[in-house]
């Protein structure tokens, strides 16, 4: 087949693509009627995931899980819009990775709104003036990120889905690599780029600022006192900077957990991950037995941090991760064991184990 001959084989392919998409708009428009009629949630991970899931597992042809993924999650961005004006508040400014980890859970078809901090996020949220927000939770490289977790305490909202992102920090400047004499970053990214730092900027100056946006905003404002930024090459664009080197961290698997917070948790889609918050009384051996709750019931226990109750001195809260549904007789066993030895416990939610 000649060149003229496939296009148009594509061309046809393409046309009825777009008429099954307009029908499939057309069944989620139903979709969204219900919902609102019966006071359901616009947003269904569980029924994402499984739609994901189902289609990877059918796919026989040539393209990769990452492209059924990035495709199908802006065919469900644009329903998710068709359904309701969805709001999405994050921490931002735009360009931040935690805007660029919203965008790969809920698509470029919604509404997004940068928000200045972690508690205004949970606010408008828990106000309702967003329907979901999107804030970090742990980096693979650096560890939890505190202020997330501290939230949740008092927090009403439940978590109902996670979102896994690679962190490819980039060098950014507008000018050449030798005039560098200063390196803006967020404390989180600069830490993750340590070991690179040291090697080939060892006595550049270290500035900490609130956001990678704003690090490449600087390093723009800046150019005369040799100044650069490290952050996500969307950062760099929206400023007009030259990506200097790419893949900076100095893990190359360098991930960061984000987690997408609302009204509802998620219902079970039989491959599920449970955040739930503990407090203890203060007596020999009480930790050890509350997390032998989980090891009687033959849970798996995926993570576990502790940060000070902020209550009374020297007295703290655990936050803990369960493979499984809080819905699972078996993590329903197991956190009920657990309360018997707890002062606190409190169910943070369940959603999909799941992250590309
Ligand atoms: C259409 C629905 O609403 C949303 C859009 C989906 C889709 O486009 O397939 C899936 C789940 C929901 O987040 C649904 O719940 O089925």
């Amino acid at each position: 087949m000649n060149l003229d001959d496939i296009r148009k084989h594509i061309d046809d392919i393409d046309g009825q693509l777009l008429d099954l998409l307009s029908s499939r708009a057309d069944l989620v428009h139903q979709v969204g009627e219900v919902k609102k009629r019966d006071g359901l949630q616009i947003y269904a991970p569980e029924r994402e995931e499984a739609l994901l899931r189902r289609l990877i597992e059918r796919n026989k042809g040539r393209l990769p899980e990452k492209s059924i993924r990035a495709i199908y999650r802006e065919i469900m961005s644009a329903a998710l819009a068709l359904e309701d004006d969805l709001k999405i508040a994050y921490l931002g400014p735009e360009g931040s990775w935690t805007h660029q980890a919203a965008i790969k859970k809920f698509g470029h078809s919604v509404d997004y709104t940068p928000l200045p901090n972690f508690s205004e996020v949970f606010d408008q949220v828990a106000r309702r003036r967003a329907d979901y927000g999107v804030v970090p939770i742990e980096n693979s490289t650096e560890g939890a990120v505190n202020h997330t977790l501290d939230l949740f305490v008092d927090s009403p909202l439940q978590i109902c889905a996670q979102i896994l992102l690679r962190i490819e920090n980039c060098l950014m400047a507008d000018v050449p690599r030798e005039q560098i004499k200063s390196l803006y970053s967020h404390p989180q990214a600069l830490a993750q780029c340590r070991g690179w730092i040291l090697k080939h900027f060892p006595k550049a100056d270290l500035v900490e600022v609130s956001s990678t946006t704003r690090a490449a905003q600087l390093a723009k404002e800046n150019v005369a006192d040799g100044a650069a930024a490290i952050g996500s090459p969307a950062a760099a664009e929206m400023y007009g900077l030259t990506v200097l080197e790419e893949s900076i961290q100095d893990r190359a698997t360098n991930t960061t957990r984000f987690l997408v917070i609302g009204e509802k948790t998620c219902p079970p889609t039989g491959k599920d991950r449970t955040s739930l918050l503990f407090a203890i009384h203060d007596r020999p051996g009480s930790l050890v037995r509350a997390l032998q709750a989980f090891d009687q019931f033959h849970i798996n226990m995926s993570k576990i941090e502790s940060r000070p109750s902020k209550r009374k001195d020297w007295e703290y809260i655990f936050y803990v991760d369960l493979s499984g549904h809080c819905e699972d007789p078996v993590v329903k066993g197991g956190i009920e064991e657990l309360e018997k030895h707890c002062s606190m416990v409190k169910l943070l939610g369940s959603y999909p184990d799941a992250g590309e």
